[in-house]
């Protein structure tokens, strides 16, 4: 059995860092990356390919020059008010292009994935702490988009040999410790993104959407996981499969949350910059609080996280943000 894998979407923020972990653990890489908001400086280990999957000749030609033992399937379109204005392009390029890679991988015989699924599955649901076996109901075309992948991965896998884990994602931040990769996506609207491109001086400020949510300061709860700790997960998940275990659905994030102003009252305190943050409307679509029940990932992989500490998850991202504003303003000093 070969251990050649297959990254979609290896290029961007998430990919990139679990293609490292996949390096070092002895992988043979090969990302494919349209290169739309990835970077081709992110792929750190094995090869790129630049390819769309929504091209069926480019992705043909992929699997015929490669024997895959496994493919992690990260290529997404990932901004969720874009998906209500824009919602074909989310069907198009998540869902849609979810089955071409589906199709490629079941006419060469590719048994294993493991995909992104998010949190947003779940919609808008009664309880803060989310278990994997809650009803789906998402509430916005990005998470129906996702909801949609699960259900075409699972029925594949009903009617075929293959296996899957399937990893819903809670609120990933943070960069790898040692500066060499992190979020680079242009016009972030992440949370801690956003604050660290405050901190730093790349915005003027922020806003805090909404102060009148049921939390202990009015602000919304989510559960921030560090990337490198979701990296961990995705090697962890791939040594799963390959080991016999069979297919998984598991949450991603620490079952812990911390609100808004939480968040932005640590990027201030490590960055020791006071930028101006002023309170607006309720954002269309947030939900007040979402936590992971992470009982199944912790014992079904027996994954440990080595970063759940939002101080850690904040520096790293602030470290991140300091060393690519430097980089893009003097491109030649890498
Ligand atoms: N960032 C989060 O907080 C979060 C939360 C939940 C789930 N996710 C999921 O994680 C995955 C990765 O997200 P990310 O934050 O790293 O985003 P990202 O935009 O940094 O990465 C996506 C990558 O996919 C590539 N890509 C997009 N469409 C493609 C196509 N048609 N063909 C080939 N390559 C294509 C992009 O160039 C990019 O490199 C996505 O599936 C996303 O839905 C992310
Ligand atoms: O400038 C900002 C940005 C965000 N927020 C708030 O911060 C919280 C977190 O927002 P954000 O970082 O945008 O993440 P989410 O909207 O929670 O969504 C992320 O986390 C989900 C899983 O929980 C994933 O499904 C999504 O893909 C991912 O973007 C929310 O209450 C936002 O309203 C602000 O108040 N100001």
């Amino acid at each position: 059995m070969t251990d050649r894998v297959l990254v979609t979407g290896g290029a961007g923020y998430i990919g990139s860092h679990v293609v490292r972990q996949l390096g070092e653990a002895g992988y043979d890489v090969v990302v494919f990356d349209n290169l739309s908001t990835g970077h081709e400086w992110a792929v750190t280990h094995g090869k790129l390919v630049v390819g769309d999957l929504a091209d069926p000749e480019a992705l043909e030609a992929l699997f015929a020059a490669n024997e895959f033992a496994a493919v992690l399937h990260f290529a997404a379109h990932i901004i969720v008010p874009e998906s209500v204005s824009d919602p074909l392009k989310y069907y198009r390029n998540n869902t849609r292009n979810t089955l071409n890679l589906l199709g490629a991988m079941s006419r060469h015989g590719v048994n294993r994935i493991v995909f992104s699924s998010t949190a947003a599955v779940y919609g808008m649901p009664d309880q803060q702490v989310l278990t994997e076996d809650l009803p789906l109901a998402p509430i916005n075309p990005y998470g129906a988009s996702k909801m949609m992948s699960e259900r075409m991965i699972m029925d594949l896998a009903s009617a075929s040999d293959l296996d899957y884990v399937i990893l819903r994602y809670f609120n990933v931040a943070g960069a790898d410790p040692q500066t060499r990769l992190g979020q680079a996506t242009p016009e972030a609207t992440h949370l801690i993104k956003v604050a660290c491109e405050c901190a730093t001086g790349a915005r003027d400020g922020m806003q805090i959407f909404g102060t009148d949510y049921g939390t202990r300061d009015g602000t919304c709860v989510r559960d921030y996981i560090h990337v490198e700790d979701l990296a961990s997960a995705h090697v962890r998940a791939l040594e799963h499969m390959q080991q016999g275990n069979g297919s998984e659905i598991l949450n991603c994030g620490y079952g812990r949350g911390f609100t808004v102003r939480e968040v932005i009252d640590v990027v201030k305190r490590l960055s020791g910059a006071d930028f101006p943050v002023t309170e607006a409307e309720r954002r269309a679509g947030d939900p007040e609080a979402l936590m992971a029940d992470n009982q199944r990932i912790r014992r079904r992989l027996d994954w440990a996280p080595a970063y759940d500490d939002l101080d850690t998850i904040v520096q790293t991202a602030l470290d991140w943000e300091r060393h690519w504003q430097a980089r893009q303003n003097n491109p030649t000093d890498q």
